[in-house]
């Protein structure tokens, strides 16, 4: 069975995209989206996104992170299923029922409202406050904003400085987070802009999260410390995020298609 696939980035955020609505797709789990996803053995991406028919919208789209595990949200990807499709279009995930639309500076996308605090976060225990009771050495006091997947945010002095090789699996895979989480570590630079680096759950340090730029820009909004409006600085460059009166978050920035190949599932398959 011969797939087409399209290999797609947003800032450096890398993605192989499978498009069944023209094509039949071989079922997607958790072994094949890692065998994909594998830089030396596969085609290699951050994330592996497959896009569907859907009755209730334009098209449904999965998320498999580089370790197999299927999430609710990727900022990013959005973007760039935009750019594929080249249109307005709604798109169906998991989180809910997102849209995406060119402008001039790339895609915009209406990423929907957000959820605060630790209630809108899995947790291995509940727990009625605001702050989390914990610390992971220097990454202290976090703001949880759930952006259709579950982000951690620190605001630090410097993001740069910060060990996230190390601390970044740490906070990832604590206990208390049953489903794992993406750890965000941000500096607040002015009024209107955030330096941002993100450990990614399940995929690791990215040039760029979408998603945690708009869970991190929210937090600061949260408590103050920026306007609604806000450039978020990733190392792979720029996006820009608005917190609109009516709560839904819009995302804007560019996507871009590296390539077109195809590849036999068999050799992907569990024989491997
Ligand atoms: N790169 C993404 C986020 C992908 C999913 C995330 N790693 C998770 O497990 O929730 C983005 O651009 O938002």
């Amino acid at each position: 069975m011969r797939i087409d696939f399209t290999k797609m980035h947003g800032l450096g955020n890398d993605f192989v995209v499978l498009d069944g609505r023209d094509q039949s797709l071989p079922r997607m789990d958790a072994s094949l989206a890692a065998a994909l996803a594998d830089r030396r053995t596969g085609i290699g991406c951050d994330q592996l996104i497959v896009l569907e028919p859907s009755l209730a919208a334009d098209l449904r789209m999965r998320i498999f992170n580089c370790d197999g595990s299927e999430v609710e949200a990727c900022g990013n990807a959005t973007r760039a299923v935009g750019l594929l499709v080249g249109r307005a279009i709604s798109i169906e995930t998991v989180a809910g029922l997102l849209s995406a639309s060119p402008c001039e500076a790339g895609i915009s996308v209406e990423m929907g409202k957000p959820r605060f605090d630790w209630n809108a976060i899995p947790l291995a225990y509940p727990m009625d406050t605001h702050a989390m009771p914990v610390a992971w050495e220097e990454l202290v006091n976090p703001i949880a904003v759930n952006v259709g997947n579950p982000h951690a945010i620190f605001f630090v002095e410097d993001p740069y400085a910060i060990a996230m090789e190390r601390l970044g699996p740490l906070v990832e895979n604590d206990p208390i987070f049953p489903e794992r989480i993406n750890v965000n570590v941000a500096a607040i630079t002015a009024r209107d802009a955030i330096t941002l680096r993100v450990w990614e759950r399940g995929a690791g340090l990215t040039r760029a999260c979408g998603t945690g730029a708009c869970a991190t820009a929210i937090g600061a909004m949260k408590r103050g410390l920026v306007d609604r409006r806000v450039r978020v600085t990733l190392p792979g460059g720029p996006l820009v995020i608005e917190w609109r009166e009516d709560e839904v978050i819009v995302m804007t920035g560019p996507a871009t298609e590296s390539f077109r190949g195809s590849f036999e599932v068999g050799d992907f398959g569990p024989q491997q």
